[in-house]
């Protein structure tokens, strides 16, 4: 089976490898030309544009987009159309918003080409040695793409989802979830950070993670960052976010589903980024005014 891959960042680069491990003919593409060389090395068919791409398939076209979301994948995806055929397929493997899956699909199907929408996760290590996929789109595209890439999956990480939209619809509520998590878990080292108690972090972390209810891939990967640092001294506490939390909040909002712990952990991030805030300048000056209450002055 040919498969084609535009974008050779972290992620694609390793599921790349993945799928020429797994014995796949993979034809890749960047806009950085030293990736494309990198992965040509290793197996892989280079192509230095998504014409080339295109005309180097020799059956039908399975492409998998590993772009950054938003106006990226579009730009992609209405060059390339133009260079497949009715019945190939275009797999949006990157974090896009379901509303935009939704849209790029009933696009798509206009010209007869098929839009699956994968939810990727796992990270890099997932990427090249096993991900967990759930895959949304037309019976007829994700069974030819199925096998392949329950091959590229950890042991039951592949999961068809339904209709086009499902995939990254479950991702992004799998993302919600993550922000949640690791809000918590960062919310219980911090109770810890501020008691009177002297906590070895790290052994605390690989305590919790054997046996404990909150084992998890999380506190594994917390045993890791404190054995590297022992109290993340490098690190400053800013939690930027590429947009997943918003959309799942949005999305709770749209069906009126409560999730105030995934809101939260939302604007703990952008509480983050910022040093003071209008809105505690606000409160203090409340207490002040009716209490007296001191202020902090600048
Ligand atoms: O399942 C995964 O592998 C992660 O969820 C991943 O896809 C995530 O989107 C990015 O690591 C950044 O996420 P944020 O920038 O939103 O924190």
């Amino acid at each position: 089976m040919e498969i084609g891959l535009v974008g050779l960042g972290k992620m694609g680069f390793n599921i790349a490898q993945n799928m020429l491990d797994k014995g796949y003919k993979v034809i890749a593409t960047d806009t950085n030309a030293d990736t494309v060389n990198d992965i040509a090395s290793k197996g892989a068919k280079g192509a230095a544009s998504l014409e080339e791409l295109a005309g180097a398939f020799t059956g039908r076209r399975a492409v998998i987009l590993l772009v950054p979301a938003g106006k990226i994948v579009d730009q992609v995806i209405s060059e390339l159309k133009t260079h497949l055929t009715e019945g190939d397929i275009i797999i949006d493997a990157g974090n896009s918003m379901y509303k935009d899956t939704l849209r790029r699909y009933e696009e798509l199907k206009a010209d007869g080409i098929h839009l699956v929408d994968v939810g990727t996760s796992g990270g890099t290590e997932g990427a090249r040695y096993g991900i967990c996929a759930m895959m949304g789109g037309d019976e007829d595209a994700v069974n030819y793409l199925a096998p392949m890439y329950e091959s590229i999956s950890v042991k039951d990480g592949f999961m068809i989802t339904g209709r086009a939209g499902s995939g990254h619809f479950l991702k992004m509520v799998h993302n919600g979830i993550e922000y949640g998590m690791m809000q918590a878990i960062g919310e219980g080292f911090e109770i810890l950070d501020k008691s009177d108690f002297d906590y070895d972090y790290e052994a605390v972390a690989k305590v919790w993670n054997n046996g404990s209810v909150i084992r998890s891939w999380l506190m594994e990967l917390m045993i890791n960052a404190f054995s590297k640092q022992p109290n993340l001294e490098d690190i400053r506490g800013v939690m930027n976010s590429s947009g997943e939390g918003i959309w799942t909040v949005e999305a709770a909002l749209d069906f009126q589903a409560s999730a105030p712990v995934i809101a939260l952990s939302q604007f703990m991030r952008f509480r983050s980024l910022e040093d003071d805030t209008f809105h505690g300048k606000v409160v203090a000056a409340l207490r002040n005014e009716f209490g007296g209450h001191a202020v902090v002055k600048k």
